[in-house]
């Protein structure tokens, strides 16, 4: 199984890829025992301004092949912390390949996120990309926290 974030646009050094990157060092941590891969970072990048249609196929190459595809989108399902814990180790369980998809300031092209396996969304309202792969990252480490029956979980 691999588990890879694909998103539009470079994270500069700031509070942003500090909290992204302790994010999946505790999930790299804490999923070796369940069998969880660390999760990949693939950014992408259209610098001709094509928009989210010129970002689509730069985004499919970073999806592995018959990996779950999983777009981030406010549109999308709200699923709670211990069913989206569920949905992983679902993928883990049947050595699925997972990749979630975030776009950028268009967001996903209707292409790409009509063929999704899932749609998650963070709530009706719209979050800056940065913030939203930031908050992916801590909804995987608190997935594997839930998995591992660990404190940092609480209802
Ligand atoms: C600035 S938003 C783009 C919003 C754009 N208006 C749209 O129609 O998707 C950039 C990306 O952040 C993610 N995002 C922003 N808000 C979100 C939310 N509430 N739930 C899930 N993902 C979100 C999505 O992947 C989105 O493509």
């Amino acid at each position: 199984m691999r588990m890879v974030i694909a998103a539009v646009g470079r994270l500069r050094q700031g509070p942003e890829a500090q909290l992204l990157d302790d994010y999946l060092d505790r999930h790299a941590r804490a999923g070796r025992a369940l069998g969880l891969p660390p999760v990949t970072v693939a950014e992408v990048e259209d610098r001709c301004g094509g928009g989210m249609a010129a970002e689509a196929p730069l985004l499919e190459r970073a999806i592995p092949e018959g990996a779950a595809l999983v777009v981030l989108d406010e549109r999308g399902q709200m699923l709670t912390s211990p069913e989206f814990a569920g949905r992983i180790a679902a993928w883990r369980d049947q050595a699925r390949d997972v990749a979630f998809v975030i776009g950028g300031a268009d967001g996903i092209d209707p292409g790409l996120r009509d063929r999704a396996d899932l749609a998650i969304s963070f709530g009706r309202m719209v979050w800056p990309h940065m913030l939203a792969r930031v908050m992916l990252a801590e909804q995987i480490y608190r997935a594997t926290t839930i998995l591992a029956g660990g404190p940092y979980h609480r209802e």
